[in-house]
């Protein structure tokens, strides 16, 4: 098949695509061969990742995000490798088609390859990933190196690493002076050398990560990166208005599910109160 008839050829989408398998990393790659975009979302339960791959998304994360949006921390730096262990085992639960990646959280990496190794293999065995997350360009090589050559496949992030927030002092935009540019597109090359299929941008420049998406052959992921990445993630929290308090800037709200769900609930209260539920058959006689 020529080139042309396979991008012709919507069978093969990511997005919208009839294929029934679960998404590998050759299909990424092959995604940005034909120029076509993807979407990835978070997910933290079996239920809501359900929800996400039968509506096709193809690549669900199990952020360390869900320290904020889940489990209810201030950041995602309390995060536990037990806690990325049962959340990642229930969202493969809730799957049949989308490639699931999970975070390696602070703490389960940084100590070194071996270390890294250890925690990836765990997430693999023990919940049935496909992929891990973790932090860092050059200063993540060795890591990332070493669970590659053991066949874990790595999606990279740069840019802000939610994860060094104490160390950045909040959660600004990154690379926005020339030498920081520079050593992101170091980064990103560094992280596709050693090995890893995805790269995460986030709050980058959108012009800087349209730079770094078309120096390199894997497909970059954005997340307040503009439209210029191959991919774009969102926290599914933020995307569906579930979030309590401010989001940031690069989301958009596809819902109000916060909203909808409050009042679900102060409709089911009222109705108990006022004896309206349960009705006749939702009794057993
Ligand atoms: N709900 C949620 N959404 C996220 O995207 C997210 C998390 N949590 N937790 C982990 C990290 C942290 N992230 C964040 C958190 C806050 C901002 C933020 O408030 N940014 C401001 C600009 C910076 C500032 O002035 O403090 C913004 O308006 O976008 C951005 C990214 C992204 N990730
Ligand atoms: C926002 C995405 C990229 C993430 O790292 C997370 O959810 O933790």
């Amino acid at each position: 098949m020529t080139h042309a008839q396979k991008s012709a050829d919507g069978s093969k989408a990511l997005y919208g695509g009839t294929q029934q398998r679960r998404i590998t990393v050759r299909d990424l790659a092959a995604a940005k061969e034909r120029g076509e975009k993807w979407p990835m979302l978070t997910a933290y339960d079996a239920t809501t990742a359900s929800v996400f791959d039968e509506a096709g998304i193809p690549v669900l994360l199990v952020g360390d995000s869900a320290g904020n949006c889940h489990l209810g921390y201030d950041s995602t730096v309390p995060v536990t490798m037990d806690e990325t262990a049962v959340l990642s085992a229930a969202v493969v639960r809730g799957t049949r088609r989308a490639m699931v990646v999970a975070d390696l959280p602070f703490g389960a990496y940084q100590e070194g390859p071996v270390q890294a190794l250890r925690n990836a293999t765990r997430l693999l065995k023990e919940a049935g990933v496909g992929a891990i997350k973790l932090e860092g360009g050059e200063r993540s090589l060795p890591q990332t190196e070493l669970l590659v050559r053991s066949g874990i496949p790595v999606m990279a992030h740069l840019g802000l690493t939610p994860q060094s927030v104490n160390a950045l002092g909040g959660y600004y935009v990154q690379g926005r002076d020339e030498e920081a540019a520079q050593q992101l597109l170091r980064d990103a090359k560094a992280a596709q050398d050693a090995g890893a299929f995805a790269l995460v941008l986030e709050m980058v420049p959108a012009e800087l990560a349209a730079e770094v998406t078309r120096s390199l052959h894997i497909p970059t992921v954005g997340i307040g990166a503009g439209a210029g990445c191959d991919a774009q993630v969102l926290v599914w929290t933020d995307m569906a208005g579930m979030t309590s308090g401010r989001v940031p800037r690069f989301v958009r709200q596809y819902a109000k599910l916060r909203e909808t769900l409050g009042d679900a609930a102060r409709e089911f209260a009222r109705d108990v109160v006022d004896g309206a539920f349960p009705a006749e058959e939702h009794s057993f006689r």
